[in-house]
């Protein structure tokens, strides 16, 4: 039996599937996950001496490549200062002026843990800012796993199939509206049935959690427009797309200033963080200035801020990343869908910057609905086959492929190889 086996053995009995997110599991994809040992550039190890070229980039924070030297000294050498100190620290402030001054909407920020919770407290802030009570959110988009966005959520529930998660109360997302991603008419129709009552819109302004689907052109232009009119705060979250599709994120690629940013991932290099920011007026009912509470013993945890700023200012000062992960970006997704003509396959490749998704339906994929409509059992294939032949991808159908700026065009000539062994093997199918 091999480690990775061995380890699951024991997992399984003193944690619930054996793993601290379910997203981590093999299950939908029939197997069990492989335990990693360590990570280096483009590459991940697992406990059995395997080496994969990773797509998975920890779910995102690892742009640069794992253990990217710069990082790891930083926190190294504020290791050695001490691990936290639950109180102000200078990283804390000048991880705030960076983000202030690398994304234009954001004129305060608060430091918390998760996106989840960066997520939980950007509309608490809304809601007391506004002194409204309802939310609008977009089916398939994930914000973490707070109980009232738990509602048509993507990610591992979609994966799962239960996107409405049970331990949820009815009380906690009554007032939690659910819109259909690009579909404008089922927004107007959210604002004019609950007018004057919904303090915040919160999109994924390309939806990363299921499959990354881009906004249709104007989509999010138009949502904006609707936000302003009804006196709604926007919140984009952008816990994948921040600092990732360049450094003022979605916000700055398609040109929307929303009210309020949720961050995470890339803005802690790998350690756990989150954050959300925006409009000075909003920001400044948080208390102790305002009486919107929230709060956290770690929150701006000098590991966390280490590692984020080593990672946030090596992407400032080096905008060639993007150009390098976005190129990758368009090989990828072009080479994937020219092997797909090639095999007769009418997949569908989503995707934009360093994000790419494959569902495998002959229908465009646009929102939640069309997004169902792949073959998981293929996926499923797909996923065993790729990581039987070293490239480690999200176990699961709605995840993102995540490029780094350790990735090369070697690592990606490797991956659509092996895409196109499998496509090979699947014409012997009967
Ligand atoms: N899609 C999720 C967040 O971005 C993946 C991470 C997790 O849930 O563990």
């Amino acid at each position: 039996m091999s480690r990775s086996e061995q380890l699951f053995e024991r997992a399984v009995t003193c944690i619930p599937g054996g793993v601290n997110s379910p997203v981590r599991a093999f299950r939908s994809v029939g197997l069990n996950p492989k335990f990693i040992s360590r990570a280096d550039g483009a590459y991940i190890y697992d406990v059995d001496g395997n080496r994969y070229t990773d797509y998975v980039g920890s779910w995102g924070p690892m742009i640069l490549g794992h253990n990217n030297q710069e990082v790891r000294e930083a926190v190294i050498r504020a290791a050695e200062n001490g691990l936290s100190f639950g109180a102000a620290t200078e990283a804390e402030v000048e991880m705030a002026e960076l983000i202030c001054s690398l994304v234009p909407s954001i004129e305060m920020v608060r430091m918390v843990n998760s996106g989840t919770e960066a997520v939980m407290s950007a509309i608490r802030a809304a809601r007391g800012y506004t002194g409204r009570d309802k939310i609008i959110k977009f089916e398939g988009c994930y914000h973490g796993h707070s109980d009232a966005l738990l509602v048509k959520a993507g990610s591992g529930v979609m994966t799962a199939g239960v996107p409405d998660s049970a331990g949820v109360t009815a009380g906690c997302t009554k007032d939690t509206l659910s819109a259909v991603f690009n579909d404008l008419e089922s927004v107007e129709n959210l604002f004019r049935e609950n007018d004057g009552k919904i303090a915040a819109l919160i999109i994924e302004p390309v939806a990363a959690n299921m499959g990354v689907i881009e906004p249709e052109e104007g989509f999010l232009q138009k949502l904006r427009e609707l936000c302003t009119d009804n006196g709604t705060v926007l919140i984009f979250d952008e816990v994948i797309t921040g600092f990732r599709l360049q450094t003022d994120g979605a916000q700055g690629y398609y040109g929307i200033r929303p009210d309020l940013t949720t961050f995470g991932k890339i803005i802690g290099g790998g350690m756990p963080v989150g954050a959300y920011g925006g409009k000075r007026e909003i920001m400044e009912c948080v208390s102790p200035v305002g009486n919107v509470y929230q709060a956290g013993t770690l929150s701006g945890n000098p590991m966390a801020m280490a590692a984020g700023l080593a990672e946030l200012r090596i992407l400032r000062d080096n905008p060639s990343i993007y150009g390098h992960i976005n190129s990758l970006g368009d090989l990828l997704r072009r080479s994937l869908r020219d092997l797909f003509e090639k095999y007769g396959k009418n997949y569908q490749v989503t995707g934009t910057g360093s994000l790419c998704c494959v569902f495998f339906t002959g229908t465009r994929v646009t929102g939640y609905g069309t997004a169902k409509t792949s073959d998981t059992e293929e996926f499923s294939r797909y996923f065993r086959y790729m990581i039987e032949h070293g490239i480690y991808l999200a176990p699961s159908q709605f995840e993102a492929v995540f490029l780094s700026n350790a990735h090369t065009k070697e690592d990606i000539a490797e991956m659509l190889n092996v895409v196109e062994g499998y496509l090979k093997e699947a014409a012997t199918r009967p």
